[in-house]
């Protein structure tokens, strides 16, 4: 049997990697791309090596990846549970930092117990409702309602920046409620060695090199599938070459970016309504990201603050509404960057990304430089390079990841469905799905997509038999 596998993601590679260990060798893995890795996109930078896809581990107890890398590899760590805030007024002004503090302090309270499974609304509705609950109560009383709001839209910023959302009430608390959860560091890093590095593990040429798997002779990279006719004695895969793959079984491992723009065209008959409605009730984020380089840290080294994050004040949204500096509300933060010490690290989502696509890098310069020199401090050098991700241009990913809205739970569309196999008229299954937004438990990780690409090899697996 003949298992044709659509991407070469974590996913696609991580389900190729399990059938060859499985001993099944007739399988191939076409990418559109002209490389491996999909949304794990590592690039070279100076002597190392930096990420414009997945960056961060999330966990180390419960992570697939790390609990597979994390004893042959020397992982470093953001380390932002213990470092120290560093919040500044856009405007330069400072606020009374205890009182921001203790906002903070609160805020990170709701949000660690946000994910109720009891409650079925937004993200966003349940941290606003709890938030100003306490506000009326000791000991926030005496904080000034205009600072909690700065605070707050620091929150929202920060919330959207983590989910791709454009508005924290696109979250659905209830499926985020029944999502797994890591224990451990949340902000592993791969220090300069980028993300890519995780490949050599799901291949296991390190730390196993004598068990290696041959992954990479069986994917063919520039091969866009355009067409799965999946419903005859077998399926046909046609590529935008024109070439042509006959397949017993596919696992479809495209973005849910990709499903949503091309899910018509993509498969022959259409995918049931079922898998459909799935695919249109859930969400797929946006977010880009800019590394600043900087042709020296201009910030206070011995302090161990892990980002510069930024309290807008009403005036100065205000004033940006309407310019073409605008796009600035939605940064809520300059990161550092573990084993890159002249870099900050800016995630930018929003209803203006489309804008954002187009600004080009001495735009981006420009206007980082603006806001820091106001917020920090004048003597801000302009950094010297910006490097940019363009996830909602490309297209095959469309975006960032998969989004659950609390209309995605009304409608029953979970990662869980969109993983379901779909099945010939013979009644058996044809074409699996993988992918981060198929994983119930970790949709958006990379350990997620990981985690898919194994479950559905054992379909695959458990199907043949
Ligand atoms: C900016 C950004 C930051 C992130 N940060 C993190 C992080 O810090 N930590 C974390 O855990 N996760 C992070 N993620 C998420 C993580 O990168 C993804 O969950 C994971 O890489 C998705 O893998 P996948 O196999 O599901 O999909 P993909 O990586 O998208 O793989 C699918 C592959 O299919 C190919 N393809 C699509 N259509 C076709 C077609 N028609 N024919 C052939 N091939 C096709 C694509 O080119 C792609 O290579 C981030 C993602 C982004 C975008």
């Amino acid at each position: 049997y003949r298992t044709v596998i659509v991407g070469a993601g974590l996913s696609g590679y991580s389900a190729a990697a399990r059938l060859l260990e499985r001993g099944v060798n007739d399988i191939l893995v076409l990418e559109a791309e002209n490389r491996i890795g999909g949304r794990v996109h590592t690039v070279p930078f100076h002597n190392g090596r930096i990420d414009m896809g997945a960056q961060w581990v999330h966990g180390q107890q419960n992570n697939i990846i790390y609990e597979m890398v994390g004893a042959h590899f020397p992982f470093g760590d953001s380390a932002w549970e213990n470092a120290a805030d560093m919040f500044l007024l856009s405007d330069g002004t400072a606020r009374n930092q205890t009182q921001i503090a203790q906002l903070a302090h609160l805020a990170e309270g709701i949000m660690a117990v946000v994910y109720d499974p009891s409650y079925t609304g937004s993200f966003g509705s349940f941290f606003e409702y709890h938030y100003w609950n306490a506000l009326n109560n000791e000991p926030y009383r005496a904080i000034p309602r205009s600072l909690a709001t700065k605070v707050q839209h620091f929150y929202h910023t920060y919330t959207n920046n983590f989910f791709g959302s454009k508005s924290w009430f696109d979250i659905s608390i209830e499926i985020y409620a029944n999502a797994g959860y890591t224990l451990g560091s949340q902000w592993v890093t791969w220090r300069d060695s980028g993300f890519s590095t995780v490949f050599e593990f799901l291949s296991k040429r390190r730390p196993f090199p004598q068990q290696a798997l041959d992954v990479e002779s069986k994917i063919l990279v520039n091969k866009e599938v355009t067409n799965i006719n999946w419903d005859g004695a077998v399926i046909t895969l046609r590529c935008a070459d024109n070439s042509q793959y006959l397949a017993d079984y596919v696992i479809f491992t495209g973005s849910l970016g990709v499903l949503k723009h091309r899910h018509n065209t993509l498969f022959t008959p259409t995918l049931p309504a079922r898998k459909t409605s799935a695919i249109q009730y859930s969400d797929y984020g946006s977010l880009e990201k800019i590394f600043l380089e900087f042709s020296a840290p201009f910030w206070d080294q011995s302090y161990n603050f892990a980002e510069f994050s930024i309290l807008w004040t009403e005036r100065d949204i205000a004033e940006l509404t309407g310019t073409s500096r605008e796009w600035l509300i939605h940064i809520g933060y300059f990161r550092r960057i573990d084993a890159f010490p002249t870099l900050l690290g800016v995630f930018f989502i929003g209803a203006r990304i489309p804008d954002f696509n187009a600004f080009d890098q001495n735009k981006i310069i420009n206007d980082c430089h603006w806001l820091l020199s106001r917020a920090y401090t004048p003597n801000v050098p302009r950094p010297i390079n910006a490097i940019r991700s363009n996830w909602i241009t490309l297209r095959n990913f469309m975006g960032a990841y998969s989004l659950f809205t609390p209309t995605s739970a009304y409608y029953g569309a979970t990662p869980s469905r969109l993983a379901e196999p779909v099945n010939g008229s013979n009644g058996r299954p044809r074409i699996f799905f993988a992918g981060e937004h198929t994983s119930q438990l970790f949709s958006g990780y990379a350990n997620g997509a990981v985690e898919t690409g194994y479950r559905a090899a054992a379909e695959v697996l458990s199907a043949v038999v």
